[in-house]
C-alpha cells in the first residue's frame, strides 16, 4: 500500500519537448504534494509554460511522465485526456464567459444536482468574497473581482491539481499583493496541489512553498524560497533575484586574494578566477575619518574606500554608486532612506561575509 501522506499528488519525471529541432524543455522532473504551492519561476522563453502546458495534456511531451497520486496519466504511450486529469487551470487570458453570470460561469465545470451546484458556487463565491456579485455579469466587475471568479470557477469541481500560469500579472500592482494573498488562502482550505508559472521573483517569494527555478529548459535550483535566496546555485541565480554586486579574484591555495580581504574558494584550482557575489542591501558603509576606515572585523572583512558617484532616493531605500579606489569599477550598495550622500563624497565599503558566495568565474 502507498502512503498517501508520502505520495506526491502531481509527479513530473524527465519531461522533455522540442520545437522545431529545438529542445525547450530538457528533463524537467518535480513533485509537489497535496495543499503544497511549488512555483516554477523563470525568464521569458526558459520553456515554463510548456511544462504546465504538458501537464494539463494540451501539449504532448516527446518523452517522460506524468503521475498524479502515484498513478501513470500520461507517458509517450498512454495519456489520460486533459478533461479527465482532474486538474483546474488559471491562466492570464483565461477569460470568463461574458454572457454567462457569475454563477453559471461558477458553476461551468460542475456536475450533479442542481442544489448541490448551487451550493458548491455560493460557498467558493463566500471563500473569495464574491457572493454579494452571484448575479452579475463579467463586464459589471473590476479586473481584481473577475480574477477572483475566475479562481472559484476553477475550483469549483475540487480538482487534484491546480495550475496557473502568470496569473496575476494582468492586475495592477496595488491589487495584486491582495488578491495574491487571498488566492494563497483559499488554495490552501482546498488542499489542492498547485504549481503556479511566473516569471517574478517577488511573486514565487510570496506565494510559494517551494520555487522550481527554470533556465533554458532545465530546472538549476528547487527548495523552499529561503534557501533560493540565501544560497544560490550560481550567479545567475543570484541575480535573478535581486541586483548584484561582482568583485573578481583569482584563486591562490584555496584563497582569493581581494581589496575587501580574503575569501576561502575550497576545490578551486590555482590560477582559476572566481567571482564573489554580494547583493547591494548586504553592502556595509562607513565614514571617511581623514583617509582612514574602519578597522576590519571578521564579519565585514577589510573596507575599501570609495567615492559617491551617483544616490539615487527610492522610497524605502537608497541606492549609491561607487566608484571604487582600488580600480575604478562601480560597485551598487543599498542603504535605509536615510542616508543620500552627495556625489564626490568617500565613504568606506565591507562586504558581510556572511552574505557574499562565492562562484568559479564563467
Ligand atoms: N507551439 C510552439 N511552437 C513553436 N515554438 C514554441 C511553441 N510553444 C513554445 N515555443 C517556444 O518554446 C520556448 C519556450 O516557451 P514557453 O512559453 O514554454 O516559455 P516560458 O518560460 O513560459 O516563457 P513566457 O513566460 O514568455 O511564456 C520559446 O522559445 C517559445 O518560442
Amino acid at each position: 500500500m502507498t502512503d498517501q501522506k508520502l505520495t506526491p499528488r502531481l509527479e513530473i519525471r524527465n519531461l522533455t519537448r522540442s520545437f522545431d529541432g529545438t529542445q525547450v524543455v530538457r528533463g524537467v522532473s518535480l513533485k509537489v504534494m497535496p495543499g503544497q504551492v511549488t512555483c516554477l519561476l523563470g525568464p521569458s522563453g526558459c520553456g515554463k509554460s510548456t511544462t504546465l502546458r504538458m501537464i494539463a495534456g494540451v501539449e504532448m511531451q516527446d518523452s517522460g511522465e506524468i503521475y498524479v497520486d502515484g498513478s501513470l496519466i500520461c507517458d509517450t504511450k498512454f495519456r489520460i485526456p486533459p478533461e479527465r486529469r482532474s486538474i483546474g487551470l488559471m491562466f492570464q487570458d483565461f477569460a470568463l464567459f461574458p454572457h454567462m453570470s457569475v454563477a453559471d460561469n461558477v458553476a461551468f465545470g460542475l456536475k450533479g444536482a442542481k442544489e448541490e451546484k448551487r451550493a458548491r458556487v455560493e460557498e467558493l463565491l463566500k471563500r473569495v468574497d464574491m457572493l454579494r456579485h452571484i448575479d452579475n455579469y463579467p463586464h459589471e466587475l473590476s479586473g481584481g473581482e473577475q480574477q477572483r471568479i475566475a479562481l472559484a470557477r476553477a475550483l469549483a469541481p475540487k480538482p487534484r491539481i491546480m495550475l496557473m500560469d502568470e496569473p496575476f500579472s494582468g492586475l495592477d500592482n496595488r491589487l495584486r499583493d491582495d488578491i495574491r494573498d487571498q488566492t494563497l488562502a483559499v488554495l490552501k482550505d482546498e488542499d489542492a496541489a498547485v504549481l503556479l508559472v511566473t516569471h517574478e521573483p517577488e511573486e514565487a517569494m510570496r506565494m510559494a512553498d517551494e520555487i522550481a527555478l527554470m533556465r533554458d529548459g532545465v530546472i538549476v535550483q528547487q527548495g523552499a524560497p529561503y534557501n533560493i535566496y540565501n544560497n544560490p546555485v550560481d550567479k545567475a541565480a543570484t541575480a535573478f533575484f535581486s541586483d548584484i554586486n561582482v568583485i573578481r579574484g583569482t584563486v591562490r591555495g584555496a584563497l582569493t586574494q581581494t581589496p575587501f580581504g580574503q575569501f576561502l574558494a575550497p576545490g578551486v584550482k590555482d590560477g582559476a578566477e572566481v567571482d564573489i557575489v554580494i547583493r547591494p542591501q548586504h553592502i556595509r558603509i562607513d565614514l571617511d575619518r581623514g583617509g582612514r576606515g574602519p578597522n576590519p572585523t571578521a564579519v565585514d572583512g577589510t573596507p575599501a574606500r570609495g567615492v559617491v558617484e551617483r544616490a539615487r532616493f527610492m522610497g524605502k531605500e537608497s541606492l549609491v554608486e561607487f566608484r571604487m579606489d582600488y580600480d575604478g569599477s562601480i560597485l551598487t550598495a543599498s542603504v535605509p532612506n536615510v542616508f543620500l550622500p552627495k556625489p564626490g563624497m568617500p565613504l568606506w565599503l565591507m562586504l558581510r561575509r556572511d552574505r557574499c558566495f562565492v562562484f568559479p568565474a564563467k
